[in-house]
């Protein structure tokens, strides 16, 4: 086994991040005592649910696969129904867990499952995807997509423990490896800028799921979202700045049906705050520019079509940051310093949109 990285995570219910390559034995040692554990993923995981449901096997668990649409596609109400009857026929009880095995949409679901059943039981997320690996898997917010919008249901469920196995990121297709690329820069712009420099100085090194380059990125952006939901799991104060960027993010995977990969949304999201501090007198030129820069050496999008702002616009009414009619966003005093814009008025915000739009 190559070396593995272990990023603690406080808070009520703490917890260990686990990076490395070839990981899958932790996954039942981090459940003692269960009987049953379900393996929820979706087709392109298929393999690896079954190789790591016959290491709960090795080990005297009763593993039950259950396999679920792939992406966004799974991360809905009826799909999470469907666990729970599978969970119910297999009687699981509260011993019992769930391991989600995929990128961050079946892990959101995942978790989500195993917080609803029987009010909430362990799970463990086994993250497939680089977005899974820095962003999704870690923090213990689980949850489903609904017409009105983008996570506007789920639980704060914090798992029992995280897997990063580096090798799955092998099959990991480069596009959505670049997505997750989108979390590990917006980590860069809240709170630790060295990412930012490992990415300007190598973008294909970056980009390359083998090299030591990626492996710091990921362990960075693990870093700077441990350190924040320790102190805040349920989002009462500074864990808001997780969200920089994604409340036109949001908007825009609501516009899309949920086609559009999270990190790409995420990553115009980023360049449209940053575009909105600078408008608003909070943040300088060279760094907003910055934004624009760095996610487009990486490949990622930085624009968005203009006829959209005003579905945009009424999608972001129902952020999870807004209060009343009053919109919220995390936006840049400087660089690694985040703050809250409190009620833009909409020709503020339709002026950043006018810079990002095409
Ligand atoms: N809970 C949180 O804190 C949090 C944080 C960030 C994002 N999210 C959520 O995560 C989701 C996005 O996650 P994502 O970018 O991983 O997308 P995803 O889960 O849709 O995965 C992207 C695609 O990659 C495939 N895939 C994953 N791992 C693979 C591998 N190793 N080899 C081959 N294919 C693989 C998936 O099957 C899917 O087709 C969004 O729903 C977003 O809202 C949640
Ligand atoms: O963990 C958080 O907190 C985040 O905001 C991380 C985001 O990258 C992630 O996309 C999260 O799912 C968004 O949360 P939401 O509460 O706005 O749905
Ligand atoms: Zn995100």
């Amino acid at each position: 086994m190559d070396e593995v990285t272990r990023i603690p995570v406080g808070g009520e219910r703490p917890y260990d991040v686990l990076v490395g390559r070839d990981l899958l034995d932790p996954p039942p040692r981090l459940l003692p005592g269960a009987t049953r554990v379900a393996v929820l993923h979706a087709p392109p995981l298929k393999e690896l649910a079954e190789t790591l449901g016959e290491r709960v096997r090795a080990v005297g668990v009763d593993p039950l696969l259950i396999e679920v649409p792939d992406a966004e596609e799974g991360k809905r109400i009826d799909v999470a129904a469907a666990c729970w009857d599978r969970l119910g026929e297999a009687g699981f009880t509260r011993t019992d867990a769930v391991v989600g095995v995929g990128g961050g949409a079946v892990t959101d679901l995942a978790g989500f499952v195993a917080a609803c059943w029987l009010r909430g039981v362990r799970w463990v997320p086994v993250a497939t995807s680089l977005l899974g690996m820095v962003d999704a898997a870690v923090g213990g917010k689980t949850g489903v997509n609904t017409a009105a919008g983008k996570n506007l249901v789920g639980a704060f469920h914090p798992p029992a423990g995280v897997i990063c196995d580096l090798a799955t990121l092998d099959s990991l297709p480069p596009a959505d490896l670049a997505a997750g690329m989108a979390e590990v820069v917006k980590c860069g712009f809240i709170a630790d800028p060295v990412i930012l420099d490992l990415v300007e100085r190598d973008p294909a090194a970056a980009l390359d799921p083998t090299g030591p380059v990626t492996r710091e990125l990921i362990e960075r952006a693990i870093l700077v979202k441990a350190d924040v939901v320790s102190g805040d799991l349920r989002e009462s104060g500074v864990r808001e700045v997780l969200n920089y960027g994604h409340t036109l993010a949001h908007a825009i995977e609501k516009v899309e049906g949920y086609r559009w990969r999270h990190g790409h949304a995420v990553s115009v999201g980023l360049v449209y705050a940053a575009t909105l501090a600078r408008l608003a007198g909070r943040l300088d030129a060279a760094t907003a520019a910055r934004h624009r820069t760095v996610v487009a050496a990486l490949g990622l999008p930085t624009s968005y079509p203009a006829d959209a702002w005003p579905r945009l616009l009424a999608a972001m009414r129902v952020d999870k940051k807004a209060r009343g009619s009053k919109l919220r966003f995390v936006v840049l005093d400087g660089l690694a310093r985040p703050a809250i814009l409190e009620g833009p008025d909409d020709e503020l915000l339709h002026a950043a949109y006018r810079e990002i739009s095409r």
